[in-house]
Order: C-alpha cells, then sequence, then structure tokens
C-alpha cells in the first residue's frame, strides 16, 4: 500500500457486532470468518483498488470499531471521509440512536455521501420475526436527522455496494466538484442509499 494514491475514504461506521467487519472481509478477501466474535480495536485500514468503466479508482476503507470504548477515536477516523457505510442490524437490538448521533457529525463533514446498509438480513430470511429495525425508522431517520433528499432502497451484495461507492465518486456530481478543491454545497451532495446486506 505505500505510496498507492487512496481516492476515496470509505469509512465504516455502526454500531458493536452490527457486522462491519464482515462486511469488508466479505468485499475484500470473498470470505465470511466463522468462530468466536473478535471485536474491532480502534479501527482497521484496508485499501481496495476497483474499476469503473475505465478508470481506476483505490477505495481507502477504514472499518472503525463499534464499541462505545473507542468512540472518541472513531471520530479520527472518518474526518476527511468521502462515503459513509453506515450500518444497522435488521435483526438486532433495534437501537439506532448511536448512528443517529454519527450520522448528524457526519453531515457536517464536507463532501461525504452517506449509505445506509442493513446487515445480516440472512437472519430475517430464517424468520421475520426478529427484524427488530423497520424500514420506516431508517427512512425516517434518513429525513428527520439527516435532513437528506430523496432516497433509494435496495439489495446489494457487499461488492455491489462497494461497487456504487466507487461509481458515485466517478459520477456524482459532489464528488467531482470535490476532486477540483472547490468545495461542496451541503445542500447537493446528499442522497442516502439504503443498502441491505448478508455476508453468507
Ligand atoms: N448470520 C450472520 N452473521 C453475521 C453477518 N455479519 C456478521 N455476522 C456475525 O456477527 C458478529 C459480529 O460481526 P463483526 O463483523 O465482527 O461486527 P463489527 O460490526 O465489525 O463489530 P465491532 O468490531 O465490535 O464494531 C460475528 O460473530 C459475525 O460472524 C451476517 O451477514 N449474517
Amino acid at each position: 500500500m505505500s505510496g498507492q494514491r487512496v481516492d476515496v475514504k470509505v469509512v465504516m461506521l455502526g454500531k458493536e457486532y452490527v457486522g462491519k467487519t464482515s462486511l469488508v472481509e466479505r468485499y475484500v478477501h470473498d470470505r465470511f470468518l466463522v468462530g468466536p466474535y473478535q471485536n474491532t480495536i480502534g479501527a482497521a485500514f484496508v485499501a481496495k483498488v476497483m474499476s469503473v468503466g475505465d478508470r481506476t479508482v483505490t477505495l481507502g476503507i477504514w472499518d472503525t470499531a463499534g464499541s462505545e470504548r473507542y468512540e472518541a477515536m472513531s471520530r479520527i477516523y472518518y474526518r476527511g471521509a468521502k462515503a459513509a457505510i453506515v450500518c444497522y442490524g435488521k435483526g438486532g437490538s433495534g437501537l439506532f440512536l448511536k448512528q443517529e448521533g454519527l450520522g448528524a457529525r457526519l453531515v457536517s463533514e464536507k463532501g461525504c455521501q452517506i449509505y445506509l446498509c442493513g446487515t445480516k438480513s440472512d437472519l430475517l430470511e430464517e424468520d421475520r420475526r426478529r427484524r427488530r429495525v423497520d424500514f420506516h425508522d431508517v427512512q425516517d431517520y434518513a429525513d428527520r436527522v439527516l435532513a437528506l433528499g430523496p432516497h433509494r432502497s435496495s439489495f446489494f451484495l457487499p461488492d455491489e455496494l462497494f461497487q456504487k461507492v466507487a461509481e458515485d465518486y466517478v459520477s456524482v456530481a459532489a464528488f467531482q466538484v470535490m476532486t477540483e478543491d472547490k468545495g461542496v454545497d451541503l445542500g447537493q451532495k446528499a442522497n442516502p442509499y439504503f443498502y441491505s446486506c448478508c455476508h453468507h
């Protein structure tokens, strides 16, 4: 990685145990690690080179620790992020508050595109009653807390999600403005995307 230029700083956010590391592992190494859960300490970094049309884009992905113990540290990692993947466990505890705080802070970060990612969809497929986070709550969060414009919902596999981030970097006007260092109008950069992922 030394000397390699990162085009897009991507930060993974969300509560502990929600599945951030597994999402990155699936995307970067195409594997799902079974075994005892190991929480991330601080943050982990990985770079991934990918193609968008005839362009090469390097994502620098910071997988931050979800535990509140590391919250102060995480702020360091999302400084300057151009994309934030905010993960929430659809079948998890139902607590969305931490992400709300993080999301609100991210909006104040210049030029950060936000992707809301529902994880562990496979658990819901096994048993619909496990759903704890309602899709409408997520929509409400995007509207009310992030105060962002129109949004879409899609089911994507992990590699498709990161591909979308890279494609947006190349194609979305706000990103193009940023690369020219002209600054970003927060009002125009604002579409959150809802993604639903599982890693199996
Ligand atoms: N069934 C299922 N389990 C998952 C999925 N993704 C992650 N897990 C499990 O959930 C647990 C937590 O996953 P991690 O990826 O380590 O979670 P994290 O968000 O990185 O956690 P922190 O490092 O504490 O922030 C692990 O035991 C994973 O095996 C998924 O899509 N489906």
